[in-house]
């Protein structure tokens, strides 16, 4: 898929600006807190409805305007289609593509696939295992929309859960007895949740862990292997595993579990708690790894992530590089270059254009931000309009 144009409206620090994108490589250069990440973040919400630095869309919305736009021209197969997202403080999202409002998040995700590589990802090797979680449900929702439904299902299913461990914890509240034919209910609720979850992230893990090992061995020339195995709470006899293997073996857990549970008031099995371990020859990464090795498997994670979409897409996804590039050495960077070459359109955002390996810098438009402002960067060609309401 190809990104054509970009317009943001009221969005972070973008009052009215707009962008066409002119080449398959465009570096976007300035200071700090000038609004490259804000515009990387708008092409993040396009993907996936989401944003990892937010978690309301009040954060998202400037901050002397009640709504924000993202609004984007995009290539698909030959095909372009306008695509709108209208974002509210209050909340309140409107989808639209090709003017068509949706009534379904799962529809209008699937327009665009990205992959965003920024510093924060190195919390995928140093940070706790909810940043890997994260990480797999961002995928998962571009390769099947309609896991969002799954994943907003089972976090009610899990409050609902947690309410009535509490309160059966509160004298004051549901007896035992009362409430031990709820309880059963929503054991079974979270089992069939869950096990949705865990069986599409367990076959996930199974086909990027390949992938993976072959993007780091390249990397550090043959050096070490990357294996990623998946860690649920439940122990699954294998990935393929069917639905109904793996809801009775969560249902065995829960039973094994219940006495911890109920001291602790809140629920101990399922895939809230799920971890992915990532170990370099056959030792744990974060034990193991030198900043360097960690850039290099976080590196090889985002190669795997992006080699997946495309097979399962059928077109490579963009690729979103926040502030990363030029933290990765000439080698790395020339590593990244072969593997996606012209046929992934990426977007670069740096402080310096100094870093970058002269290949980068040959073919690419170089756009300036500045105070939420885009202009041509003299070094660079670049088509830029003004935003026009
Ligand atoms: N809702 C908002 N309304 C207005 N301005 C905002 C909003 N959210 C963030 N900003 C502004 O956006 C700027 C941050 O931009 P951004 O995160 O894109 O930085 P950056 O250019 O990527 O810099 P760095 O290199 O430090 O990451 C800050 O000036 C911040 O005040």
């Amino acid at each position: 898929m190809y990104l054509r144009s970009l317009h943001l409206r009221h969005f972070r620090n973008y009052s009215d600006q707009g962008i066409q994108f002119g080449s398959p490589k465009t570096i976007l250069v300035g200071d700090n807190a000038q609004g490259k990440t804000n515009l990387l973040e708008a092409v993040e919400l396009l993907a996936t409805l989401r944003s990892r630095r937010a978690s309301r869309d009040r954060e998202l919305v400037s901050h002397d305007s009640p709504q924000a736009q993202i609004a984007a021209t995009i290539e698909r197969l030959g095909v372009a289609h306008e695509l709108v997202v209208d974002l509210r403080s209050s909340g309140r999202r409107t989808l639209k593509v090709n003017g068509q409002p949706l009534r379904r998040q799962a529809e209008f995700l699937g327009q665009v696939n990205a992959v965003l590589f920024s510093s924060l990802d190195l919390d995928l090797v140093r940070g706790g295992p909810e940043s890997r979680r994260n990480w797999l449900d961002g995928v998962l929702i571009q390769l099947e929309p309609i896991y969002t439904g799954l994943l907003e299902h089972y976090r009610k299913v899990l409050k609902q859960r947690n309410a009535l461990l509490k309160a059966q914890r509160d004298p004051a509240g549901h007896s035992l007895t009362d409430s031990s034919t709820e309880m059963a209910f929503w054991n079974g609720e979270l089992a069939t949740a869950g096990s949705r979850i865990m069986r599409r992230r367990a076959r996930l893990v199974q086909r990027l862990d390949p992938l993976a090992d072959h993007w780091h061995r390249a990397i550090s020339g043959g050096q070490e292997t990357l294996t990623l195995s998946y860690h649920p709470q439940v122990p699954l006899p294998d990935p393929q595993a069917t639905a109904e293997v793996v809801q009775a073996q969560f249902l065995q857990e829960i039973q094994a579990k219940a006495a911890a549970e109920l001291a602790l008031g809140s629920s101990l099995v399922g895939p809230h708690r799920d971890d992915v371990e990532m170990s370099i020859n056959q030792t744990a990464a974060r034990a193991y790894g030198s900043q360097g090795q960690q850039r290099t498997l976080v590196l090889a994670l985002k190669l795997a992530e992006l080699q997946l979409i495309e097979q399962v897409i059928g077109e490579p996804p963009l690729l979103l590089l926040d502030d990363v590039l030029a933290e990765l050495d000439l080698h790395r960077q020339n590593q990244l270059l072969d593997a996606i070459q012209t046929r992934v359109q990426t977007l670069v955002t740096t402080t310096h254009l100094g870093s970058f390996d002269a290949r980068w810098l040959s073919a690419a438009q170089i756009v300036q931000v500045h105070g939420g402002q885009l202009s041509p960067h003299k070094a660079g060609f670049s088509s830029l309009q003004q935003g026009s309401d």
